[in-house]
Formats: structure tokens, C-alpha cells, sequence
């Protein structure tokens, strides 16, 4: 399902408009009946007693169909409309005419104060106000109308987008609805699953309102859903055999930091790749051998981490293996640093670098573009920021545009972690993902995450699915451990759930 800008919202309306012939007051209807009737199953209309709140542009005139259907499902509905009434396109005012002869009643007020009355009693309060038309920080009375909204007690649906957040950042304009439910005209807005719009969203649905998918196939921002994901996922068929699920060498730990190393292990094993070694060096070795009897520990060089002069060795023993990770738990020696350097630099296969490889990678300045091999990063908001030169801050602001910017000038897959997960691609689209829980911001996920993509790529994937399908299978792992133990569940029982995520998307694919 695409995930749109403020800017490819409008595009898609007018497309649908121009192109396809729909006229606004049909997508109108249809934006305005979805939301009552996808509110169907989650409230009862009989005899609640609803508001409209209603802003004088097209989210209003949602609004005021909304008011005739919620009328229809037996609701006792009243509009208020707050804004200059001159600034109603033709749909808008056509449907408050409409709703008007029907007897009910619309409100003007000029100030917040006037509807309290009716938005304190109110079962259900629609939120029409603003939409994806938001100009700038929320002006006076609206603000207040907004902040009363959100201080009474009642169900609160905002059409399309909560009023006052910015439809591309999800940040609130000085102030924005807490919705229970939003419902999402015709596309998902960026705003509805970047932090903390997805807050303000509450329970997110969806309806399509009449515009033929055709009209966005290639706009460049997919959210990525169960039925992505699915048709990617290598068939295990009964001939196949551990070497046609491929070979992962983990190039990982150093002295001190074994641990970093079994987990990004055991996320392979678990992920079914076909054979996995973790190569560390010489101190580290001893204290990994034997953890996981199906992973091959092996060492290269002794001493305490990998050093420039292991890199002949290392690739040498790359050619056996079909991709190779590196990073987890590598430390940051300066050795370290060219060693990885000298790795990327001559490695021709697929290549996944994370944490200490990529810390190491931005101190080489490593070129990406001028590497071998077809890379996979995978950073958290710090690492990308060293990467980049942007300040967390900044990378958060535009999550999206900032790995798509950077998938596409490296030509390279990105994974830029976090709430939620943005996959770059290096043709410039991206994916974001849906799965995942705050229970998953603890140490150890990054590593396993890595062995869950290597796992992927191993089985023949391309990078780009294997991201894709790594981060999503990753993610509703973390959902179903949260789901026994919402908080404090352990990297290693996410690890387990990994087969049980992987059946979960197959089998409901059948
Ligand atoms: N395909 C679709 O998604 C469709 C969506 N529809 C709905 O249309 C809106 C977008 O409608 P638009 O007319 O572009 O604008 P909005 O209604 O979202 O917003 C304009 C109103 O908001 C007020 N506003 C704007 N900025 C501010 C601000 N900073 N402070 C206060 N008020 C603000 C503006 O007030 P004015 O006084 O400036 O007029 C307007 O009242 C989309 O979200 C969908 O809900 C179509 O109906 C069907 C297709
Ligand atoms: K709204």
C-alpha cells in the first residue's frame, strides 16, 4: 500500500479528478460515508449523540456528509462549523446544503467557547476540522477548539488526519487531536506513522474512496503489510537442502564483546539460513565455540580484534560463504577500521555492515558506490547521523526522504531502524515497515536483525527483499514476544518466535 506526502495526496486527488474523470464531490461522498461506516464495528451509532466538527475546507465537507450518514445509522447529529464559511469550495457547501434540508442542525461559531456545551456532552465527535490542507501552526480559535476536543470524554474519529498534525511529519502544529480512531481517505499519510502523529492517530484505519490504484503505482513510498511480504519469502520445498539455503559468514565479536556476535548468530539460525559461521579473532573464538553447535566459529589472527592484516584471510575464507555480515561487536581499534575498509572494498557478493562496521565505515569514508559487492547497511539513528554528517534531529524531522536520499545517492539498501523502520532502496523508493513495539529498543535486536537479513540474503534473495523481508519478519516477531510479555521479553525469546512469524505470513498467504 503507497504511504503519501502532503504534496502526492493532492497529486492523487487530482489525478483521480482529471485523469480518471471522478468529480471531487464523489470522492467527497465517499470520504465522508467511509468514515461512518468503517467506524461500524469499533462504535454503536443508534442513538449516540454525535458532532461534527467542520473546518471550511474539504476535510469539512467530509465532515458534513459524514453528519448525514452517522444521521442514517440512527445518531442524533449536530454539525458545528468553525472557520469563514466564503472559503467552502462548491462540495463543501453543496453537502451542508444537503445536510441542512435534511434538519440538521449546523453551528457557526466564531469562538471555541460556543461549543462547549455540545462537545462535552457528545457521545462521538467527528473531526473534520482540518485535514492534509493544514497551512502553518494552528491559529487561534481552532487551537482552542482542538484542545477542547481532546479534554472531553468522547469518542473521538478525526477524518483523514487528526486536525493541526502536519500531514508529512506527524508533528503537531502547536497543537493536534488525540484521536481513538482516524480514518485514512484514500492513501495512508506519512503523518499517521511517523512518531508521535502515529500517537495522535489512534487506532489507524484505512478506506479506499474510489481512486483506482493505477492512478499511484508508481509513487516511491510503499508501507510494507503481510501481503508484501509474503510472495518474497523463499518456498521451502522438500528437496531443499542446506546448501541451497545458502551460506552466511558473520564476520563479528572481539574481545570482551562475544555476545554482540551469537546474537546476530542465532537471528540467522533462526531466520533458516542454511549454514552459518561466525569468524572472530583469536581471543574471541574460544569463548564462542560451542554456544550454538549448528554455528562454525572460527578464527582469523590472534589478539584481541580484527586487524588490517587479517583481510587477506578473511576474504579468502569469504569465497566459500554466499554473504557475509559484518560489524557486530567488532569494536572501533583503528586496525579495526582498515580491516573492514579493505573487507568492503573487495568483497563481491552481498555484504550486510552494521554497528561497529558502519561506525568504522564512515571513519574510512569508505566510497559505497565504488565497491564490489551490493550492500546492505543497516544503522540506528546515531550510526546514520555519522554517516551522514545529519544530526539525529534532523534524520528524525525527515525520516523517510533521509534514507531514500542516501539509499539512492550510494546505490545501496538502507535500514535506517527505529519507530518505524525505513528500508531505502537505490532507486530512490523506500519501504516502511509496520511491525515492531517500543519492547524492542534494547540492546541486541540491531544484532540479530542482522543475522535475520543476512539469513534472508543467503537464501538467494536481493538485497532489497531481504531488508524488506528481514525487518518485517523481525518486527512481528518482537510483536508476537510482546504479545506473552509486553515489556522485558529477551532478544533470544524474539529470536525463538522466529519460525512462529514466519508460518504466521506463509500460512495465512494459502
Ligand atoms: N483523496 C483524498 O484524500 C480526498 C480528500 N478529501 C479531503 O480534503 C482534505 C483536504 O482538503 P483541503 O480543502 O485541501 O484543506 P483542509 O480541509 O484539510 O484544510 C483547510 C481548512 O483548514 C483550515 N486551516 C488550514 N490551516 C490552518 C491553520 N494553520 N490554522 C487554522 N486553520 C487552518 C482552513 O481554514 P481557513 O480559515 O484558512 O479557511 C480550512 O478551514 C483531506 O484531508 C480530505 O479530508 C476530499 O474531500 C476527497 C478526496
Ligand atoms: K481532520
Amino acid at each position: 500500500m503507497i504511504l503519501t506526502s502532503t504534496a502526492e495526496s493532492r497529486l492523487l486527488d487530482k489525478i483521480a479528478m482529471t485523469e480518471y474523470g471522478l468529480p471531487e464531490a464523489v470522492l467527497m461522498e465517499n470520504a465522508g460515508r467511509a468514515v461512518v461506516s468503517r467506524m461500524r464495528e469499533f462504535t454503536d451509532w443508534e442513538g449516540a449523540f454525535t458532532v461534527i466538527v467542520c473546518g471550511t475546507g474539504n476535510n469539512g465537507g467530509d465532515g458534513f456528509v459524514s453528519a448525514r450518514y452517522a444521521r442514517g445509522a440512527g445518531a442524533r447529529v449536530l454539525v458545528i462549523l468553525m472557520g469563514d464559511p466564503s472559503h467552502m469550495g462548491e462540495s463543501a457547501k453543496m453537502y451542508r446544503k444537503t445536510a441542512e434540508k435534511m434538519g440538521i442542525p449546523v453551528i457557526e461559531v466564531m469562538e471555541a467557547e460556543e461549543a462547549v456545551p455540545y462537545l462535552y456532552d457528545a457521545d462521538i465527535i467527528i473531526d473534520s476540522l482540518i485535514g492534509t490542507g493544514l497551512a502553518s501552526k494552528v491559529k487561534g480559535e481552532k487551537a482552542a477548539l482542538i484542545d477542547i476536543i481532546n479534554d472531553t470524554d468522547a469518542l473521538v474519529v478525526s477524518t483523514d488526519i487528526p486536525s493541526g498534525l502536519v500531514t508529512d511529519t506527524g508533528r503537531p502544529a502547536g497543537t493536534a487531536v488525540n484521536a481513538d480512531f482516524t480514518v485514512a481517505l484514500g492513501s495512508v499519510k506519512r503523518g499517521h506513522v511517523l512518531y508521535p502523529g502515529s500517537e495522535h492517530t489512534g487506532r489507524l484505519l484505512f478506506s479506499p474512496i474510489g481512486i483506482p490504484e493505477e492512478a499511484s503505482e508508481d509513487f516511491p513510498v510503499r508501507l510494507l503489510f503481510r501481503e508484501d511480504i509474503a510472495p518474497l519469502l523463499p518456498v521451502r520445498n522438500q528437496i531443499s537442502h542446506k546448501g541451497k539455503n545458502g551460506f552466511l559468514g558473520i564476520f563479528a565479536g572481539s574481545s570482551g564483546m562475544e555476545g554482540a556476535a551469537l546474537l546476530a548468530g542465532q537471528g540467522a539460525l533462526y531466520a533458516g539460513a542454511g549454514k552459518t559461521a561466525i569468524i572472530t579473532t583469536g581471543d574471541a573464538a574460544p569463548i564462542m565455540a560451542g554456544k550454538f553447535p549448528e554455528i562454525m566459529v572460527s578464527s582469523i589472527g590472534n589478539g584481541p580484534h580484527f586487524t588490517e592484516d587479517m583481510a587477506e584471510a578473511a576474504l579468502e575464507k569469504a569465497k566459500a560463504y554466499d554473504v557475509i555480515a559484518i560489524g557486530p561487536g567488532i569494536g572501533r581499534d583503528e586496525e579495526t577500521v582498515k580491516f573492514v575498509k579493505k573487507m568492503v572494498e573487495n568483497f563481491e557478493k552481498t555484504i550486510i555492515l552494521d554497528a561497529d562496521g558502519l561506525y568504522a565505515a564512515a571513519e574510512a569514508k569508505i566510497d559505497f558506490k565504488s565497491c564490489p559487492g551490493r550492500l546492505i547497511l543497516t544503522p540506528h539513528v546515531g550510526e546514520f547521523a555519522r554517516l551522514t554528517g545529519l544530526s539525529a534531529s534532523e534524520i528524525e524531522e525527515k525520516r523517510i526522504d533521509a534514507a531514500s536520499d542516501f539509499s539512492k545517492k550510494n546505490r545501496l539498501v538502507l535500514v535506517l531502524k527505529g519507530a518505524p523502520t525505513v528500508i531505502g532502496l537505490p532507486d530512490g523508493r523506500s519501504y516502511v515497515n509496520t511491525t515492531g513495539n517500543p519492547g524492542m529498543a534494547t540492546g541486541g535486536m540491531g544484532d540479530t536483525l542482522t543475522g535475520v537479513i543476512g539469513a534472508m540474503a543467503a537464501q538467494g534473495m536481493s538485497p532489497s527483499s531481504s531488508a524488506a523481508v528481514g525487518v518485517y519478519l523481525h518486527g512481528l516477531a518482537g510483536d508476537l514476544a510482546a504479545e506473552t510479555t509486553p515489556v522485558g521479553y529477551r532478544v533470544t525469546d524474539l529470536a525463538r518466535l522466529l519460525p512462529k512469524a514466519r508460518a504466521q505470513i506463509t500460512e495465512m498467504d494459502e
